[in-house]
Order: C-alpha cells, then sequence, then structure tokens
C-alpha cells in the first residue's frame, strides 16, 4: 500500500509535521490525523509536553522547531509536505511577566520554521493562533473582522505569526490556515489522550482537578463583569472537535493551494465560570469549594466567537458541542491520571 494513498488515488495523504505533538492540542491531533489515514511525524522539546503523549510508532524528534538541520533532516527523513504547528508558550500572565520568551518562542522561533519550510518547498502550514488576538473586543460574539488588538505578549506574539504567515504565503509557494482557538477543553472521548500539563491555569483543568481532590478548589477571577451573573464568560470548544477542524482544513489547503485561511475555532455559544463550576459539579457529583478574588490582569469580561465562516469553509460537525460532555471528558482523563 502507498502511506500517502491508502485509500488508492484521491486524496493524497502527504506527510504530516506536528509541532508539539506532545502537547495537550497536539497530541490529540496526532490521533486525529492517524484516525484519517495521514502519515505523522512529531517534534518537540518536551518543555511542557509528554513523551507519553505520542504513540510509540509515530516517529518522535525530541528537539527545537529553530533547530534548521533537525527540521532539514526530518523534511527529508519523513518526506514532509505540510506542518501543522502547535508548539508554543500559552501561559497569558506568564508573557506579561517574560514577554521577550514569548516573543522568542512564538514569534522568533515560529519565523525559523516558516523559513525552513519555505526552504524546503512544504506546501501547506497550519497555525494555532488564539482569541487574544482579538484583545477586549467590545462586542460579543467576534467574527475574523473584528481589528485584532491583542492586550498582552502572548496574543501580540501570536498575530505576529499571522501577519508572517500572510506576507510569506503572498510571496512564496506556500498556503496556509491560521485557527484562531477559543477556549479549548475536554479530551479524546476514547481516552487515549488528554491534558496532563503541570500547573494548569485553564479553567475546565483546575476544576477537575478540585473535583478530583488535587487542588482545594476554584478562585473566580472577578464576579463584577457586565455579564448575566458577573463572572467571565468563555466559548469552551471540545479538543476533539479542534483537531477534526485542522484535518478538514489541511485536506481543503491541499485541494486549493492558492488559498489561505483565517478562521476562529469556536462553537459561538458562551458559558460563565460560575455555569462552568455548576457544570463540573453535576457531572463530578461532588461540590468544589469556590473562593472569589479579584479579576486576573488583561482578562476580558466576555469572549464568544462568530463561527460563520468555518461553517460554511469546512463541512465541519462538532461532535461534542455540549459543556457537560467536554466536563466529562475532561473528568474522566482527570481520573486516569497516575502522577
Ligand atoms: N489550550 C488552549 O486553550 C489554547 C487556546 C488558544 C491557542 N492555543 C495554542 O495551541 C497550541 C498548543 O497548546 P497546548 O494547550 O496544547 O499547549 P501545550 O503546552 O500542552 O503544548 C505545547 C507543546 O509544544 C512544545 N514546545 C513548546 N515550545 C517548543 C519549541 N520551541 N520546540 C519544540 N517544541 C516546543 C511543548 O513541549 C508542548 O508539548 C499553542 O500554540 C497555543 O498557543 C491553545
Ligand atoms: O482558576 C481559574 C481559571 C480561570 N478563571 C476564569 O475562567 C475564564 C477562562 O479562563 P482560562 O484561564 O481557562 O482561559 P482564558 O480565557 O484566560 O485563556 C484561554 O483562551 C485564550 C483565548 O480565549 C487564550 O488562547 C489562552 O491561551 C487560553 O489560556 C476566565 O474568565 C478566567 O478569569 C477563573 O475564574 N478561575
Amino acid at each position: 500500500m502507498d502511506r500517502k494513498f491508502p485509500d488508492g488515488p484521491g486524496l493524497l495523504r502527504t506527510p504530516v509535521l506536528v509541532t508539539g505533538g506532545a502537547g495537550y492540542i497536539g497530541s490529540h491531533a496526532v490521533l486525529a490525523l492517524r484516525d484519517a489515514g495521514w502519515p505523522v511525524a512529531v517534534v518537540d522539546d518536551l518543555s511542557t509536553g509528554f513523551r507519553a503523549a505520542v504513540a510509540k510508532d509515530v516517529p518522535f524528534y525530541e528537539g527545537d522547531i529553530a533547530d534548521g538541520e533537525l527540521l532539514a533532516r526530518i523534511f527529508v527523513e519523513q518526506e514532509i509536505g505540510a506542518i501543522m504547528h502547535f508548539a508554543g508558550s500559552i501561559v497569558v500572565p506568564e508573557s506579561v511577566a517574560d514577554p521577550l520568551r514569548y516573543y522568542g518562542n512564538n514569534t522568533a522561533k515560529s519565523r525559523a520554521l516558516i523559513a525552513a519550510a519555505v526552504a524546503h518547498g512544504i506546501g501547506h502550514f497550519i497555525f494555532s493562533s488564539t482569541a487574544a488576538v482579538y484583545g477586549a473586543p467590545d462586542h460579543s460574539p467576534v467574527d475574523e473582522e473584528t481589528p485584532a488588538a491583542p492586550i498582552n505578549p502572548y496574543g501580540r506574539s501570536k498575530l505576529m505569526t499571522e501577519q508572517m504567515l500572510a506576507d510569506t504565503a503572498a510571496a512564496h509557494e506556500i498556503n496556509y490556515g491560521v485557527l484562531r482557538y477559543f477556549n479549548v477543553a475536554g479530551a479524546d472521548p476514547q481516552g487515549r489522550a488528554g491534558q496532563s500539563t503541570a500547573g494548569a491555569t485553564h479553567l475546565i483543568k483546575v476544576a477537575c482537578e478540585a473535583a478530583t481532590g488535587r487542588r482545594d478548589g476554584v478562585a473566580i477571577f472577578g464576579t463584577d463583569y457586565e455579564t448575566p451573573d458577573g463572572t467571565g464568560v468563555r466559548d469552551y470548544i471540545h479538543v476533539s472537535d479542534l483537531v477534526a477542524a485542522h484535518v478538514l482544513l489541511l485536506e481543503r489547503l491541499i485541494a486549493e493551494p492558492e488559498a489561505s485561511l483565517t478562521m476562529n475555532c469556536g462553537y459561538g455559544r458562551g458559558f460563565s465560570v460560575s455555569e462552568v463550576l455548576d457544570a463540573v459539579e453535576r457531572v463530578a457529583g461532588t461540590e468544589i469549594a469556590r473562593r472569589t478574588e479579584a479579576r486576573r490582569a488583561g482578562d476580558p469580561g466576555e469572549l464568544v466567537s462568530d463561527p460563520s465562516r468555518i461553517r460554511s469553509t469546512l463541512p465541519w460537525e462538532p461532535r461534542n458541542d455540549d459543556l457537560d460532555t467536554i466536563v466529562r471528558h475532561a473528568l474522566e482523563w482527570e481520573r486516569m491520571r497516575t502522577d
């Protein structure tokens, strides 16, 4: 069997390099790509990821996305034709405290990766961007025409990479897809992957750790927002639906090599912090101690996607657009933890 044409002639499944494939979202992307028959290789420096998150039979390269020699070797050895770029640093307050680290790891190293891709004729590039590029918009939901106005170094470091990709695609034989994720949560429904991040800060993860006794409780950062119950509202998207969108986007980029796309990735509805905690209590069947704290610096009150573009562009049918399902999968993963 030709590994690029597992179903016979038709869709060319070019081998895909997944950067950050040992991380939370990247490890789910590896599963989704393999489930759909794509050959995959991973590069990850294991700074926040875990070797065990990547199956043993996936070619794994431990190293940095800015290591040109390593990338050249991977591109040749694995006959890479597309890149899904998840590797990066992701904690907003950390980006405020150490901005140069974020501009280094997210912007400068993405530049090195993009340069290597161009030099080796890689045709397609998908980039993990973030709703943080919108900053604190004065309206909700936000569509992609909303001016990008990030309010922290993390968002700016990501926006610069988006801009580099646009300029690069205009000048070279490469097209790209940018997905601006809203709040990613949950775990593989089959229990093959989940979020293992040490010292996680994401609400659903933190709440599940509290529900399973790994934390004392949950701090609610701000109860005085202009939202129905005063707590922050976000658009939580199941990680498996998110990575499914990546696979569809890849097919699209290959089918239309002249077109590049920037799209929100969310469901288009928001839940407040209190509603999320209610859901975790409901699903876990246990109470979570809640304490109120001041607003977290840089947090917008409400950030919800307008998903019209992705819904009209890709044949994307989310399967887990349900808060309790997202929480249930996150909780199941949490309960399987042995560390
Ligand atoms: N988790 C979210 O809610 C969310 C929201 C929006 C965007 N994103 C973006 O999605 C991507 C993945 O996020 P995640 O939640 O899976 O984070 P994660 O920390 O679990 O995964 C990142 C992975 O990249 C690796 N990595 C970091 N720097 C590297 C480098 N220089 N070279 C090689 N590997 C490196 C890490 O070891 C880790 O395995 C990030 O780019 C992040 O900005 C995440
Ligand atoms: O312990 C916690 C954690 C969070 N929150 C609140 O819960 C909501 C969600 O917070 P998260 O930390 O889970 O997520 P953010 O919305 O801050 O940020 C996430 O989504 C952003 C895009 O919206 C970026 O992509 C970023 O990388 C990613 O962490 C916010 O109102 C936050 O104030 C709490 O009250 N207590």
